[in-house]
């Protein structure tokens, strides 16, 4: 197994160009199963879960090759089969081929998603949602047998928590079902409207992109298109947190400023200096000056509030400043597992239920130490925080990042940090 070395106390300096969103990848790539022929998606990561869900394709029939971040995949013989847990543990977002795979085939056979590193995560509401179209669902040996005789009947679907993937999936499966369909309280995340972007390209009939109702006209058929993946919001977000907390000087390249305006907000805050243009954001913190970093709250809620995302490194970042800070996680029951490992590194955390009160020790507060990533943005927040400590941080169980940020040595490496993996 591979571990990673941080060697910290460098400030960042550079530009970095931002990947594909995963997030977006992940729900574009199951999308293809609607339509046979052959798909174009741009600008794909080459991820551990990009490369889980087109594992997943291809046992269902799917064919697909890869020419850059270019990935051409043909649909068009799909076949029942189950995707069995060893697939869906590594990465819960395969469930997004039941929605899918009902609109395609009429049935589907998934594992139940187990709980994991952060909170329980049922999916009763894709359930639920499948139901309301007429679709049986039955539980079997941990498997969600779900199957229609005909086609699906299109039907108000509400969702008591904005759920991301219970959205994609029942988006999904809502575009070939008879009739219409409407979609209250939907989540608004821009890896919603990306794949709405890409069910119209296919000739889905949809409105409401952005908002919180969205309504659906089924069509008989859908055919192949070509979308581009959005910029991983995620990951630029994680890259103008490491600048801050390093200091220096960083601009982060091909992203969506617009996809990120509570993040913008809490460094400005915090008193980094942040300027945005077209596709880029530069963040700037004097590294002699870092002692005035601030304490600044958060709380996470769906789009466009506080990434749940993003909280991991941000508080990371808190741990550095010369503030109190309070931080609020209301997605996830079970999202503070890096609180124990920034710990290990001289953090001043304590946690009480959903809330965290981080007391900054200063931009020298932190020393590096030996942690485990436990997630995956648990990880990158104890990568950010070996970038600010004083000396060396070994990172074990790297293999959480790989789910999600592509090449991030390379591209610390370039903004000027000494990082690199190790065998254990
Ligand atoms: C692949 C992907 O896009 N993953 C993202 C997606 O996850 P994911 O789509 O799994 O997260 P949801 O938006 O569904 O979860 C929001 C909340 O709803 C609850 N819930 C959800 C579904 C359900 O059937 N029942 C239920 O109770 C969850 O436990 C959680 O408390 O959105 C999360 C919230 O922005 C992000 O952290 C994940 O990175
Ligand atoms: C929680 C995340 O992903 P997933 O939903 O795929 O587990 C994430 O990207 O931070």
């Amino acid at each position: 197994m591979e571990k990673l070395i941080v060697e910290g106390g460098k400030p960042l300096y550079g530009e970095v160009r931002v990947s594909g969103a995963k997030n977006a990848a992940l729900p574009l790539i199951a999308a293809t199963l609607l339509a046979p022929g052959v798909h174009v998606l741009k600008n794909v990561p080459d991820l551990r879960d990009t490369r889980t869900i087109l594992s997943l394709l291809k046992e269902l029939g799917a064919m697909w090759r890869r020419d850059g971040d270019t990935l051409f995949i043909d649909c068009t013989d799909i076949v029942y089969d189950d995707v069995s847990y060893d697939l869906v543990k590594t990465m819960r977002a395969s469930v997004l081929v039941l929605g899918p795979l009902l609109g395609r085939l009429g049935r589907a056979r998934v594992s139940l998603p187990g709980g994991c590193a952060i909170g329980e995560r049922p999916i009763n509401f894709h359930i639920r949602g499948f139901e309301r179209f007429g679709v049986t669902c039955r539980l079997e040996q941990g498997y969600v047998e779900a199957a229609i005789d005909g086609r699906m009947h299109g039907a108000t679907v509400y969702f008591d928590i904005p759920s991301v993937t219970g959205t994609e999936n029942i988006l999904m499966a809502s575009v070939l079902a008879e009739g219409t369909t409407v979609i209250k309280n939907a989540a608004r995340e821009p890896e919603v409207g990306n794949l709405i972007d890409m069910l119209v390209g296919m000739g889905a009939s949809i409105e409401g992109r952005g908002s919180s109702q969205l309504t659906v006209q089924g069509v008989e058929t859908l055919r192949p298109t070509t979308t581009e993946i959005i910029p991983d919001r995620i990951e630029a977000g994680t890259y103008l947190i490491a600048a801050a907390a390093a200091g220096g000087e960083v601009t982060v390249n091909r992203c969506c400023p617009e996809h990120l305006p509570a993040l913008l907000e809490k460094l400005t805050e915090a008193g980094a200096e942040v300027v945005v243009a077209d596709g880029s954001v530069t963040l700037r913190f004097d590294p002699q000056q870092r002692r005035l970093l601030r304490g600044v709250d958060i709380k996470t809620m769906p789009y466009p509030g506080y990434p749940t995302d993003l909280q991991a490194q941000f508080m990371a970042l808190m741990t550095l400043s010369s503030g109190i800070c309070v931080i609020r996680e209301t997605i996830f029951e079970n999202r503070f597992m890096h609180v124990a490992e920034l710990r290990r590194m001289g953090a001043d955390i304590r946690t009480e239920g959903s809330n965290a009160v981080v007391a900054g020790r200063g931009p020298n507060g932190l020393s590096g130490a030996r942690v485990m990533a436990t997630d995956l943005r648990a990880s990158s927040s104890l990568v950010i925080a070996g970038l600010a400590a004083a000396n060396r941080t070994e990172i074990s169980r790297i293999y959480h990042l790989e789910r999600g940020y592509e090449d991030l040595v390379g591209k610390l490496t370039g903004l000027g940090a000494s990082v690199w993996k190790e065998q254990e």
